[in-house]
Order: structure tokens, then sequence, then C-alpha cells
């Protein structure tokens, strides 16, 4: 897997971060099944909560370029250890992610752990949830 690539691409998203409030720079890079990278970078908000994470970010960039189909996440920022995407991150991913697709968390000091998407939510709901009330 190209994961250097996902680093180099991840690591430049991070100059592209709006964070004026956190100063909290994250970057994120989507590989899809056919070899192309979409980045991603957290945008803030004067209101705090329409906040956007950069691995949404990488997805909704994705999905609007026509490109539904995975195979690898990678996210990073100024972390001391492996960066933890958060909830409304991990259900997002959860969408459009197989359950075994590596998440690989890192940060700007080496650190790198690999986990799955399944991992990252465990018990996801899901559009099969959906159709269990009908
Ligand atoms: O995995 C993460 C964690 C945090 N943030 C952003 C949201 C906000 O802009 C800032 C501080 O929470 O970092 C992300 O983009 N991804
Ligand atoms: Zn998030």
């Amino acid at each position: 897997m190209k994961i250097d690539k996902l680093m180099n691409v991840a690591t430049k998203m991070l100059d592209q971060a709006y964070a004026p409030y956190s100063h909290f720079h994250v970057g994120a890079a989507l590989l899809t099944t056919d070899g192309q990278i979409f980045g991603g970078c957290n945008i803030e908000n004067a209101s705090y909560g329409l906040t956007n994470c950069a691995e949404r970010t990488a997805i909704f960039q994705a999905v609007a370029n026509g490109c539904q189909d995975f195979q690898a996440l990678l996210i990073t920022g100024q972390t001391g250890g492996p960066i933890a995407p958060c909830g409304a991150c991990r259900q997002v991913i959860s969408e459009f992610c197989d359950p075994q697709m590596p998440v690989i968390l890192t940060n700007q000091a080496g650190a790198q752990q690999q986990v799955s998407v399944a991992q990252l939510l465990p018990g996801a709901f899901s559009t099969g949830d959906l159709a269990d009330d009908k």
C-alpha cells in the first residue's frame, strides 16, 4: 500500500487547515480502489459546532468527485501519539468504507498505528439498521 504517499498528501494538507480557533491542524489522505488520493483538512467556523474534520473533508471531496470505493485512509496531526478520529468521523468513515479497510493513525513525530474501520466504531449504526424497521 502507498502509505508513504498517503503520509505526504496528509502532511501537505496540514498547511491547508483552517483552524484559527483551536490552532490544531489535521490532515487526511484517502486512497480510492482505483489508486486516486483525495486529501482533506479540518475547516473550522466561528460557530464552533460547524467545524468539519479533515477525515470528513477528504471523504466528501472524494464523493463529490464521483468516488465511493476506498482502500485506505491515513490521518495525521500534531498529537503526542497516533491521532484519534472523533465520533462523527468514525460514523462517516463507517458509511463509506468496508469494516476491514485499514485506517492509519499517525502523528508528525513518526507514530503510526493501523486499525480497521470496525475497530474504530464497533457496532456502527448503518443503512441495514434502517431497513430493520420496515
Ligand atoms: O481526528 C481529528 C481530530 C480533530 N480534528 C479537528 C477538529 C477541530 O478543527 C480541531 C480540534 O478538535 O481538530 C480533526 O479534523 N480530526
Ligand atoms: Zn472528526
